[in-house]
This record gives structure tokens, sequence and C-alpha cells, in this order.
């Protein structure tokens, strides 16, 4: 029993999955070795004999830590390490070196092309672990702040920053592909009322259940919402079409309605929210500012239409 595993691996949160790491090395032998090193930690382990295969498992599975043997059989482990770092969706998992050669300039090489650490064969399994720790824990970290960075503290949708910017990934991909995209924003109807009768405590938990009702409402995985600010939301629907964005929206409408949030105040008597949407096709050379404009005004249109529904170009 290696007893340093069941220690708590710090930055690993309580209900997340086990860390997985990738072992590589074209020796069955020596990836059996490091494999009993983690044996009992309920971690998962990929395995991988090849470079190019470890590059692949890197972008399909997303390992938490890759221990690279220097020397395989089609790329070598600087070239893996490299491939690794220069792609945005793998730079950030840690890559530890795992290696026969005592030599400082294969050290210095690995740290150079982005390893974190560089362990000489033959190990002691403890000092494996121990690194292997440190490292993961470190990583485990940073995805939190990294994460962090992009969420909304008080509702735990994406915050505004994050929307502004796959806003515009999401137009340039529809400029590329010739597709619609549609933009919907969602404002909560009298919450300064809500406000003023039961505070600002109870305003914010009412804004925390309407984002995630408004989060389980979007269906489709490229779908995005945000909190555009104050009690406004905001989404992107990719490949989406007025007509498709307003049959959500109406539904989104439909569920935040139905949470049943006793608000007196206003005319329903629950909370609800008034959307407006509009959608375009982006043509080259146009930026995405016209779209807010248009969903601004079918929102402005819904609120003074008598709120608690979803207005778009065109139709009723
Ligand atoms: N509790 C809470 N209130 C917020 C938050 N952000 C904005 N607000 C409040 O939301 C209210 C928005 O008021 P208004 O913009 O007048 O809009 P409204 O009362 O919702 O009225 P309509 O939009 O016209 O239906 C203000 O009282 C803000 O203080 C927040 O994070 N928490």
């Amino acid at each position: 029993m290696n007893h340093d595993l069941n220690l708590p691996l710090p930055g690993l949160a309580p209900d997340a999955p086990p860390p997985r790491l990738l072992l590589v090395d074209d020796q069955p032998a020596n990836i059996h070795a490091l494999h009993q090193a983690f044996l009992g930690s309920g971690w998962q382990m990929l395995m991988a004999t090849q470079g190019a295969q470890a590059v692949a498992l890197c972008r399909e599975r997303r390992p938490d830590l890759v221990l690279l043997d220097l020397f395989l059989a089609d790329l070598d482990g600087y070239a893996v390490c490299a491939q690794l770092k220069a792609d945005p969706a793998t730079r950030d998992i840690p890559v530890i070196f795992v290696t026969a050669y005592e030599d400082a300039q294969c050290e210095m090489r690995a740290l150079e092309a982005g390893a974190v650490d560089f362990i000489v064969k033959p190990f002691h399994p403890g000092v494996v672990r121990a690194r292997v720790r440190l490292h993961l824990s470190l990583k485990l970290q940073a995805d939190q702040l990294r994460h962090q960075a992009l969420v909304d503290g008080l509702t735990g949708v994406y915050n505004r920053r994050h929307f502004d910017e796959r806003f515009q990934q999401e137009w340039r991909r529809a400029q590329r592909e010739g597709s619609t995209l549609a933009l919907l924003l969602a404002d909560a109807d009298h919450f300064k009322r809500f406000n003023d009768r039961h505070g600002h405590q109870a305003g914010d938990e009412c804004l925390r259940r309407v984002a995630q009702q408004l989060h389980a409402g979007l269906r489709r995985p490229a779908d995005l919402i945000a909190r555009w600010g104050g009690e406004e939301f905001a989404c992107i629907l990719p490949c989406t079409t007025a007509e498709g964005a307003l049959y959500l929206a109406r539904a989104l409408e439909e569920g935040v309605r139905a949470l049943a949030i006793a608000h007196p105040d206003a005319p329903h008597g629950v909370m609800t929210i008034s959307l407006g949407l509009a959608a375009a096709s982006p043509k080259p050379g146009h930026d995405g500012v016209e779209l807010f404009k248009r969903a601004d005004a079918q929102l402005y249109r819904a609120k003074s239409l008598g709120r608690a529904r979803a207005c778009a170009e065109g139709f009723n």
C-alpha cells in the first residue's frame, strides 16, 4: 500500500473526478513499473508507447499530467512536449520527463521544451509519487484559477469577459462558415421592486436561480450563457436562425416563470424575464456591434409590450 497516495491532493475538489495520468514509454515494462507506483491511488491511468499516440491522447482525453520517456520510436520526448506546448488545448498539461539519461544537457533541453520536471531512471517510486503529487496539485489549483476567471461569482454562469471572447470567436467562425449566429438578451422583470421588497440577499438568490434555469434550458453544447451585468443575461446561439432562437427564447421565458419565484409586486405574481433577440450571417469586415443593438432593441420592445415575453424582428 502506498500510504502517501491516501493523502488528500491539494487543489482537487471533493466532488471532482480522479486525476488522469498519461504514461508514455516505448517499453511496456517501464510503463508497468510506473503504473505500479500509482497502484491504489484511484487515479485514472492512460498509456501510450509512441509519441504521436501520446499527443493524440492528450488532445482527446486531456490528462492532468504526462510522464514522458525521452526516447520513443517515432517522435522523441522533446518533440512530443513541444507539440503539446504549442497547442492551446494541451499546453496547460504538465509534462515530467522520465529518462535513463542523467545528463544536464538533456535536462536543460527538456525544461526548455516546456517540461516541469525531470526524473532519472531507475526511479524510486516514492520520489515519483511525491513529484507527481506536487505538479498535479499545482496544475489543479491553476485550473481552478483559470475557471474562476471565466465565471460570474454570484450566478456560476460565464462572466462578461469570457462572453466577449467567445462572441468574437463565434462571430469569426460564422463568417468563415457562412452560418447564422443568434444573440439573445434576457432581463429579469421589475427586479428593482423585488430587491426593494425582499432585500438584496433574496435578490441575489433569485438571480442565481434564474441563471441556472437559463443555463439548463440551453440545448446544444455550443450554446453559451453569460451574466451580461446586473440582472441581465446574454446567450450566444451558433448556427441558429431568428426563428429557432425565438422558439428557444419562449421556452426559456416559460422555464423561468415555472420556477414560481414569488414576486407580489409584478403583474404575474412571480419572477419573469423579458427577452430580445437578433440573428445575423456575418459578412467579411462587419463586427457584431450591430447585432447587439438589434437584440437590445427587441429586448426594449419586449419590456414595452408588457414584459414576460420574447421579441424578435419580424415576429409579433
Ligand atoms: N440583488 C441584486 N440586485 C441587482 C444585482 N445587479 C443589479 N441589481 C438590481 O437590479 C435592479 C435593476 O433595476 P432596473 O434596471 O430599474 O430594472 P427592473 O426593476 O428590473 O425593471 P425592468 O427591467 O424595466 O423590468 C436594480 O435595482 C439593481 O440594483 C445583483 O447582483 N444583485
